[in-house]
């Protein structure tokens, strides 16, 4: 006699963390607070995004290519991240509901999937397009930035906050979107601003960024004029 049992282990989906930016460059403000926080909420993977027109600054200094150069070799070799370079594809503003929309589509109904922003993000929020819906595709995770206060002045946006914020990053993975996570992550007073400008300067940059995205600023002449 034969006994054939057929048993489906289904795994959970995995939690994909999006993390959208400008990059212009990215630096240790980036990848070391992400990387601990990939770690605290537990995320099977980390996608940079970086955007092509940033929708509410000035345009970037470095063009699209070198700052998408940037990110795959601060990242070259860590399996915690990848790259998305689908936002530098098209020349519009980068909206990210319009993003989140897409990869939605892709990941289906069921997988959870976080974005990822700086304080400095949240304080603006209520600027974004569309802002009310980016929880209807994703979870927010929020890190804390030197400088940043914590305090959200738009009550619309401290309401929503409210609403939707949870205290345990676990939650992140029991539905496939709709909470805001603060994350309790490193403070590094580091911005890509103060780069250009030490660049501009002529000063030093090593501690800010890997050693790697600083050479090819240099190779490439970037951030001197
Ligand atoms: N030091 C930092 N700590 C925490 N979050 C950060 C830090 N630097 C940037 N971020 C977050 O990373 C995302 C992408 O940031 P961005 O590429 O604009 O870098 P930036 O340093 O803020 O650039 P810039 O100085 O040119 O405005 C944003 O959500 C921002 O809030
Ligand atoms: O969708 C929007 O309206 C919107 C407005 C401002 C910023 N964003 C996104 O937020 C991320 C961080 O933006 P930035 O300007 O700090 O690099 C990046 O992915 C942007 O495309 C998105």
């Amino acid at each position: 006699m034969s006994l054939t049992t057929s048993h489906s282990f289904s795994r959970p989906p995995p939690l994909l963390a999006f993390f959208g930016g400008t990059f212009d460059p990215i630096h240790f403000g980036h990848l070391k607070p992400v990387t601990s926080l990939a770690g605290q909420a537990g995320f099977d993977q980390v996608i940079l995004l970086p955007n092509n027109v940033p929708p509410h600054r000035p345009q970037p200094e470095a063009s699209s290519q070198q700052r998408l150069h940037m990110v795959e070799l601060a990242v070259a070799g860590n399996p915690l991240f990848s790259v998305d370079s689908r936002e530098l594809n098209v020349d519009t503003p980068s909206y990210t509901i319009e993003t989140l929309a897409t990869l939605r589509k892709e990941h289906g109904d069921d997988c959870p999937l976080a974005f990822i922003i700086g304080q400095d993000s949240l304080l603006t929020l209520h600027k974004w397009h569309r802002w009310g819906s980016l929880l209807d595709f994703c979870h927010l995770v929020v890190m804390a930035r030197p400088g940043y206060q914590e305090q959200l002045d738009t009550p619309a946006l401290q309401r929503w906050y409210d609403a939707h914020r949870v205290a345990d990053a676990e939650k992140l993975k029991q539905k496939p979107a709709g909470f805001i996570y603060q994350a309790n992550t490193p403070l590094l007073d580091i911005s890509a601003t103060e780069i250009r400008e030490r660049r501009h300067a002529g000063l030093d940059c090593s501690d800010l960024l890997p050693s790697a995205v600083e050479r090819y600023i240099e190779s490439q002449g970037l951030y001197r004029e």
